[in-house]
């Protein structure tokens, strides 16, 4: 079987393209399925399969793993440790998480047919609660329903799915699908749709809730990544990203009356992705890898690139080992209690009751800043083994009939999921970041302190069982400037990489029909996520210089608005004189 995503697929792609189109698709020419929406991941190390029919990865003696929730009560505690990072570097981080991979899942719920009748289904891996457990036991939960992530067959192989693009494009603002595109989009003026509040503009309303996790509630909005009302400040990103496509594309179109909605449309998406990618690789990707090793890799986009730097012997696809492994390390990041507002008036909200519905909060008065201004002064959390209750009991929270509220756990999930998709255990990926493989659990101290490998020894019979995203987690760091452990680093880094030079409509490549002059490349390197704050939202006077990380962190400090430069949206005026499309530069190289 081999499906019109698979890797090998035939596709048929039109002559030379301007505007990258929306499914991901025709980016590889060589191969032009890789990384479009509903096509497998990558795998970066060999699946380890539980059995030959797929089932999920098993101890080295055959029994199942230990229960996922039990890790999570024994070794990922909530324990306050904040970092220098602010809470905007963490979302913006989920932010780009929605762009690059979406697995289809059925909805998680706290309670579920998983748990008890269909337990022994090939769809579910519920997670099994310890009988004494501290926090579910009071609760007579004994379980926690999970579905396996559906699977498509290419040739030899079953892989995981991407939903969404697997390239940084800004799906989650556009869509994954040309439908969903024409879904979201005004129809006049280039514009997306919006709903207005007394504040400002936020996304529509989706036009059906009761298919979303957020049934019922208004507002229940609609952005080209369905997981935009997952929390608040997320809706917040979404939120500016859509105001920034509106405000692009109006003055596009009063530079260019004769330019219609959808070259208005197209024109502004594509500077839109520009500054996108660039507050990514620029700004915030250093203090995610290191800024040395953003140096030393060659990722911080610097003026105009070569045709040649694109690489279609890349392979740009989202790995399943980063999604489903070392990305998800900035879950330990989230602060359980998000701040709302500056100076006097702020206050702090309780992550758990704010999913699935934005609009309290968002759509308040001044909401929308307010949730910013949070975002950009609240340090995050460390990226460390201790996890925030909010995030470990309370994800998608009901009440019980007592009143009291209880939901899922995202980190015994994410392990989980882990054994789900067959990622091999934590001493395999060691080795692939180059550190010896480990034969016995006191061999892990040269990256694990020794409280940890007692607690690993503690619940796993084999070093070989331990699972990669809890090994990775407990990881020190090389260095102080690096966020992530060795083995979580090498597949993020690697990942970057190929979302970068595998793209070939990254942004600053000069020389192909669809790149932007040089001049416009220089003023799109002037987009900043602090210009971005300043532009779209009233009541922003001065912003941090880096909202990615504290104030008063190397240097940082608030700054005037109106000091930061500024993306000189004039280079795209259409002078008469000049050709519609091209931009003069083929003899870049
Ligand atoms: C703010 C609170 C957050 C919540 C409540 C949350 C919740 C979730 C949930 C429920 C899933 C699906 C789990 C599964 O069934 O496998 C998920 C997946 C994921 N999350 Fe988060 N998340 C949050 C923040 C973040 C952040 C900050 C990042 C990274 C910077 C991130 C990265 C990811 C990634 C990469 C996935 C896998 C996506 C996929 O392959 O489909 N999340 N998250
Ligand atoms: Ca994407």
């Amino acid at each position: 079987q081999s499906g019109p995503a698979c890797p090998s697929a035939e596709v048929r792609c039109p002559g030379p393209l301007r505007y990258r189109p929306v499914d991901g698709s025709c980016n590889n020419l060589r191969r032009p399925s890789l990384g479009r929406a509903s096509s497998p991941l990558k795998r970066v190390l060999r699946p380890d399969y539980g059995d030959e029919f797929g089932a999920p990865r098993k101890s080295r003696s055959g029994r199942p793993l230990p229960s996922t929730q039990e890790i999570v009560t024994k070794l990922f505690p909530q324990v306050d440790h904040p970092f220098h990072t602010t809470h905007l570097f963490v979302l913006w981080g989920q932010l780009v998480a929605h762009d690059f991979a979406r697995i289809a899942i059925p909805l998680n719920r706290v309670t579920g047919p998983c748990c008890d009748a269909d337990a022994d289904s090939e769809e579910c891996i519920p997670i099994s609660v310890p009988r004494d457990d501290p926090f579910y036991a009071q609760f007579n939960i004994v379980c926690l329903p999970l579905t396996r992530t559906n699977t498509t067959a290419c040739g030899e192989d079953i892989e995981q799915v991407s939903e969404v693009t697997h390239f940084l494009d800004a799906s989650f603002l556009y869509g994954s699908a040309e439908q969903t595109t024409r879904r979201l989009r005004d129809g006049m003026g280039g514009r997306l749709r919006v709903q207005r509040a007394d504040d400002g503009d936020f996304p529509p309303e989706v036009a059906d809730s009761s298919a979303t996790p957020c049934a019922g509630r208004t507002p229940c909005y609609d952005a080209g990544d369905v997981r935009v009302n997952q929390n608040p400040m997320l809706a917040a990103l979404q939120t500016l990203w859509l105001r920034e496509h509106n405000r692009v594309a109006g003055v596009l179109g009063d530079m260019n009356p004769l330019w219609n909605d959808e070259r208005v449309f197209q024109e502004a998406r594509r500077i839109v992705v520009a500054e996108y990618q660039h507050i990514v690789y620029h700004q915030w990707l250093q203090w995610l890898l290191g800024g040395d090793r953003v140096h030393q890799m060659g990722l911080s986009p610097h003026g105009p690139s070569p045709r040649s730097a694109y690489r279609d012997d890349v392979d740009p696809r989202t790995a399943n080992d980063v999604t489903t492994g070392g990305y998800r390390a900035l879950h330990s990041m989230v602060q359980g209690r998000f701040l709302v507002g500056a100076g006097a008036e702020r206050r702090a909200e309780r992550l758990g009751g704010h999913f699935h519905q934005p609009g309290p909060v968002l759509q308040a008065r001044g909401g929308l800043l307010a949730v910013l201004q949070g975002l950009v002064h609240q340090r995050s959390q460390d990226q460390d083994r201790w996890m925030d209750n909010e995030v470990t009991q309370q994800y998608e929270a009901a009440a019980a009939p007592d009143g009291r509220r209880r939901g899922t756990n995202l980190a015994a999930i994410d392990i989980q999921r882990g054994r789900d998709h067959w990622l091999p255990g934590y001493n395999q990926y060691r080795e692939h970041a180059g550190l010896p493989r480990a034969r016995a659990f006191n061999d892990l101290l040269d990256t694990l302190g020794r409280a940890d490998v007692d607690a690993l020894r503690d619940v796993y019979e084999h070093v070989d069982d331990v699972d990669y995203y809890v090994g990775g987690l407990m990881e020190g760091r090389k260095r102080s400037n690096f966020l992530l452990g060795p083995t979580f680093q090498a597949v993020v880094e690697d990942q970057f990489w190929r979302w970068r030079f595998g793209d070939r409509f990254f942004y600053n490549f000069v020389g192909f029909p669809h790149s932007f002059t040089k001049e416009q490349i220089w003023t799109l390197q002037k987009a900043s996520a602090g210009r971005l704050l300043c532009d779209n939202v009233r009541g922003f006077q001065t912003v941090p210089r880096d909202p990615f990380i504290k104030t008063g962190f190397r240097g940082n400090e608030d700054v005037p608005c109106d000091s930061l430069p500024e993306v000189d949206l004039s280079l795209w005026k259409e002078h008469g004189d000049q050709p519609a499309y091209g931009n003069g530069d083929f003899d870049f190289y």
